[in-house]
C-alpha cells in the first residue's frame, strides 16, 4: 500500500512537499480487535477453517526460513515444538502435521497434561512424536505455548534440553514464534523474564501491536503475517507500522526556487559543555537538505559549528525573535545544557513558536521548558514535535502528575505499553510525540500512531537523538505535511543511513559517521 499522507494537522503554509519518499504502513492491532474480528467466524463454525490457514501459513514460513537458514530442503529436518493447551498449540500441531507430511521430522513436548485433541491427532496421523525434552539436533524449535489467550505472568515451561538456547549462534536453532512469543502482552509487548525470543514470529489475521511495541518489539524478531480471512472483520485502526524506506529525491529543488523557498529551519542549539550536539543537529539538517540553516548558539558554539559547515548562518543566543521571520521550522533544545541564560532565550523561542504556528521540534533539554508552558497554557501545541526518550517521557510523566503514565513507560512492567503511553503525552500536552526507543512510537493529538521498528542497535549511542532533531528539522521546514508523514521519513532516514554503515548491526560507529552517511 502506498500512502503519502495520513490525516492529521498539516502545515499552516502554502508550499508543497518535493519529497518523494513513499511509506509502507501496515495496519497495527491490539490481540482485543484480532479475537473480536475472529469471534463471529467462530461463532458460525469457522474456527477450524482459521486454524487450518494458520497452521499452514506457519509451515510456510518454518520451511522457507528453514531451507535459507540451513541451505536445503525439508527432508529429514529435525523440528521440534513447545505445544500448550489452547488453540495457540492446536496451530503448532497442524502445523508440525504439514512438516512431518513434507518429510520433517517433527516432535512436540506437551506443556500441560492437555492439547488441541483435534490437532494432536492430526500431528500423530502424520507421523509426529510426542517427547518429554528437547531433542540436542533440534534445528527448528516452535514455540505454540501461548498466543492470544495468554494471562496473566508467563513461566517458561522447564522442559530438558531447553538449554539447546543458550548454544553458540551457529548450533542454536532457529527459533520460531507461532501468533507471537509465548507470553507477550499481544496488546501492549509487555513481557516478563521468561519469554523464548523468537527469531522469527509468525502472526495470524494481522499485525499484532505486541510484536513491535515494547519488550515484544525486541523479542519477536522478523514478522511475517499469515491472512486467514479477519480482513472484513477488522476495525478500522489508528495505529500503524511503517518500514524503513530509501528517499528518493529529498528535497530536489524546483529550477524556480531559491534558498527561501526552499526552507529556513531555526536551529536553537549547543552551549559550551555540548558543542557536540549543534555540530550533529546542524549537520544533520544540512545533509537531509534545506533551504537555510540558522543556528542560534554561543558564540563558540557558533564558530565551530560554522568551521565545519560554512554555509550555516550563526545568530547569537539573545537575538529577537525577529531573527526567526523567514523560519519554516524550529528545532529547540539539542546540547542546550542546563544554563538558565540559554534556557530562558529557548524559552522566548518556544514562545514565539507558539504564537506563529512555526513547525518546531523540541527535543533534549528543550524538554524541561514544557515545565513552564504547562503552567502558562496548559500544553503546548500542535505544530510541535516533542521527541523524547523513554527517561525523558518519564520525566514529563512526572511533570503532568500522571502515575498511570509513569507506569506505562515502565518497561520492566506488565503494565508497560510505550504506544498508550505516547498517546496519552500527546493528548495531555496537545502536540505531536515521538518517543524514541527500539521501536519509535509517534503519535498525534487525534490519537493516531505510527510505529517503526528501528532494527539498527547500533543507534545506541551518543547523539544519534541529535542527528534525528536535524532531520526533522529540515524536513518539517522544507515540506507540508503532518507531523506523522514527516516522523515516517524522518526515522526512515535515519534508519537508512545507519544500514547503510553498518549493515550487520556490529555497533562500531558514532553518530558523526551517521550525518556522513546522510548526504
Ligand atoms: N480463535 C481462532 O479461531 C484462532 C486462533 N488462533 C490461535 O489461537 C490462539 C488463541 O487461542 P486460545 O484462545 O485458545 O488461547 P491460547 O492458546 O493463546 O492460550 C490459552 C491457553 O493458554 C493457557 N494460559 C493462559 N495464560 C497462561 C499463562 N500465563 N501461562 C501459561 N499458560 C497460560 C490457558 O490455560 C489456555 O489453555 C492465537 O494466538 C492463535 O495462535 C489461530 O488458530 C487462528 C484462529
Amino acid at each position: 500500500m502506498t500512502v503519502t499522507s495520513l490525516p492529521g494537522w498539516w502545515w499552516p503554509k502554502g508550499r508543497y512537499s518535493r519529497h518523494q519518499e513513499v511509506a509502507m504502513l501496515v495496519n497495527v492491532y491490539t490481540g482485543d480487535q484480532i479475537r473480536a474480528a475472529e469471534k463471529p467466524l467462530l461463532d458460525t463454525g469457522y474456527g477450524p477453517a482459521l486454524m487450518g490457514r494458520a497452521a499452514y501459513g506457519l509451515a510456510h514460513h518454518i520451511a522457507h526460513h528453514h531451507s535459507s537458514a540451513r541451505g536445503r530442503g525439508l527432508y529429514g529436518a529435525r523440528i521440534t515444538a513447545l505445544i500448550g493447551p489452547g488453540n495457540n498449540g492446536g496451530d503448532g500441531l497442524y502445523a508440525l502435521a504439514h512438516l512431518a507430511r513434507r518429510g520433517a521430522a517433527v516432535a512436540a513436548v506437551l506443556t500441560r497434561d492437555r492439547a488441541h485433541p483435534e490437532g494432536l491427532q492430526a500431528f500423530r496421523a502424520a507421523g509426529g512424536r510426542v517427547v518429554d525434552h528437547i531433542p540436542p539436533s533440534t534445528e527448528v524449535l516452535v514455540d505454540a505455548v501461548v498466543g492470544t489467550g495468554f494471562r496473566g505472568d508467563f513461566v517458561r515451561p522447564q522442559v530438558p534440553g531447553l538449554e539447546i538456547l543458550n548454544d553458540d549462534a551457529a548450533l542454536r536453532p532457529l527459533v520460531v514464534a507461532c501468533d507471537l512469543p509465548s507470553g507477550v502482552n499481544a496488546d501492549t509487548g509487555a513481557a516478563g523474564e521468561g519469554v523464548i525470543a523468537a527469531d522469527l514470529s509468525v502472526t495470524f489475521g494481522g499485525m499484532k501491536q505486541g510484536l513491535i511495541a515494547g519488550r515484544g518489539g525486541t523479542l519477536s524478531g522478523m514478522l511475517h503475517t499469515v491472512p486467514i480471512g479477519l480482513e472484513r472483520h477488522l476495525p478500522k485502526t489508528p495505529v500503524r507500522l511503517t518500514s524503513v524506506q530509501e528517499p528518493t529525491n529529498v528535497s530536489s529543488p524546483l529550477p524556480t526556487d531559491h534558498k527561501y523557498s526552499r526552507g529556513v529551519l531555526h536551529l536553537v542549539a549547543g552551549s559550551s559543555a555540548f558543542p557536540g550536539a549543534a555540530l550533529l543537529t546542524a549537520g544533520a539538517a544540512v545533509s537531509t537538505g534545506v533551504g537555510m540553516v540558522v543556528l542560534q548558539a554561543p558564540e563558540a558554539v557558533r564558530s565551530r559549528v560554522i568551521s565545519a559547515y560554512p554555509e550555516v548562518v550563526g545568530v547569537p543566543p539573545s537575538s529577537t525573535p525577529a531573527a526567526m521571520d523567514r523560519s519554516d521550522g524550529v528545532v529547540i533544545g539539542p546540547g542546550l545544557g542546563d544554563q538558565p541564560q540559554l534556557l530562558s532565550e529557548a524559552e522566548a523561542v518556544l514562545e514565539h513558536v507558539l504564537e506563529s504556528g512555526t513547525a518546531c521540534v523540541l527535543d533534549a533539554s528543550g524538554l524541561g521548558l514544557i515545565r513552564d508552558q504547562l503552567r502558562r497554557r496548559g500544553g503546548l501545541s500542535t505544530n510541535v514535535l516533542i521527541t523524547p526518550h523513554v527517561g525523558e517521557a518519564r520525566r514529563i510523566a512526572v511533570m503532568l502528575r500522571d502515575r498511570v503514565l509513569a507506569s506505562m513507560l515502565d518497561s520492566g512492567s506488565a503494565k508497560a505499553d510505550p504506544v498508550e503511553a505516547a498517546r496519552r503525552v500527546a493528548g495531555s500536552l496537545d502536540c505531536s510525540v515521538l518517543l524514541k526507543g527500539s521501536t519509535t512510537v509517534v503519535a498525534s493529538p487525534q490519537g493516531e500512531v505510527l510505529l517503526h521498528r528501528a532494527q539498527a542497535p547500533g543507534l545506541a549511542t551518543a547523539g544519534t537523538g541529535d542527528v534525528l532533531s536535524g532531520i526533522l528539522g529540515a524536513l518539517c521546514a522544507t515540506q507540508e505535511q503532518d507531523w506523522l508523514t514527516v516522523a515516517a521519513q524522518g526515522v526512515s532516514m535515519h534508519t537508512a543511513a545507519v544500514q547503510r554503515i553498518d549493515p550487520e548491526g556490529r555497533g562500531r560507529f558514532g553518530a558523526s559517521a551517521v550525518v556522513r552517511a546522510m548526504g
